[in-house]
């Protein structure tokens, strides 16, 4: 069975270009608009501690807003479950986050917090919000997430798509296809993302237990020179294509 594969376009870098000049423009509600036009299936974004980016009043404003269901990632923080809890965005991706970071870095610690995530994943899914945990590839953590009561978990592909040698990138897509056979059997639903870019996006795509890809940095950074409507929807012809089983490279 050929699982649909949906694409999350996580906006943060079109506040991160406005916020350089303190403005309005350009608007990340009108970047979740032209994302809906070109074909993408949910948007992303991470309200960080710090609002380096996405600031409360994009959040207001993609729900009361968006065509297109919200994912808010944020921190494992009181401050954060109070802000999804007055939003109630469709969903809320619990992510690791450092103050001092220039990106995440890596994945939640769910089998070493707990008591700390318990409450939240009950209070956030009790509220009618889609909860994930974006984790490392590893079946430890999805246990943990599992057994927490999250629905999803999202593997952080950032290794995968950072390695520069053949054999460490192959290494790391295997941890990922390991790691999302096994969210299958434990009945986790499996998303994936971080890093993702033309050149990388095949083989995750290729992968059939992974239902949902989130895709910002490239996206965003590509439309500089091919436009947000192209450059969208030349990445959900890739991973339809490799999804189908017709890119002679997704095994590469
Ligand atoms: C969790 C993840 O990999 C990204 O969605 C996250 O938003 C990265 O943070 P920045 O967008 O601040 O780079
Ligand atoms: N959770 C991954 C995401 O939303 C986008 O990550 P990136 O493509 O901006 O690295």
């Amino acid at each position: 069975m050929i699982r649909t594969l949906r694409l999350g376009v996580n906006i943060d870098h079109v506040a991160t270009i406005r916020n350089a000049r303190g403005g309005r423009h350009p608007d990340p509600v009108r970047a979740a608009r032209a994302a809906a036009q070109a074909g993408a299936d949910g948007i992303t974004a991470h309200l960080r501690e710090d609002r380096r980016h996405i600031t409360d009043d994009d959040v207001e404003r993609l729900v009361a807003e968006s065509e297109l269901p919200l994912n808010l990632e944020m921190a494992a923080t009181a401050e954060m479950v109070a802000i999804a809890l007055r939003h109630r965005p469709h969903a809320a991706c619990i992510v690791p986050e450092r103050r001092e970071e220039r990106t995440t870095e890596g994945g939640l610690d769910a089998a070493g917090n707990r008591d700390a995530l318990a409450p939240m994943v009950r209070d956030l899914g009790a509220a009618g919000i889609r909860v994930s945990l974006f984790v490392n590839p590893d079946p430890i953590q999805l246990d943990a997430a599992a057994e927490l009561g999250a629905p999803v978990v999202e593997l952080h592909t950032g290794s995968y798509c950072d390695a520069e040698a053949d054999d460490v990138r192959d290494h790391e897509l295997e941890r990922i296809r390991t790691a999302a056979a096994h969210a299958e059997r434990i009945g986790l639903e499996c998303h994936a993302g971080h890093g993702l870019a033309f050149d990388t996006v095949g083989r995750v795509a290729a992968i059939p237990t992974i239902v949902e890809l989130n895709i910002g940095h490239f996206l965003i950074g590509e439309a500089v020179f091919g436009g947000l409507d192209g450059t969208i929807r030349r990445m959900r012809a890739l991973m339809d294509r490799a999804r189908s089983g017709t890119d002679d490279r997704r095994g590469a």
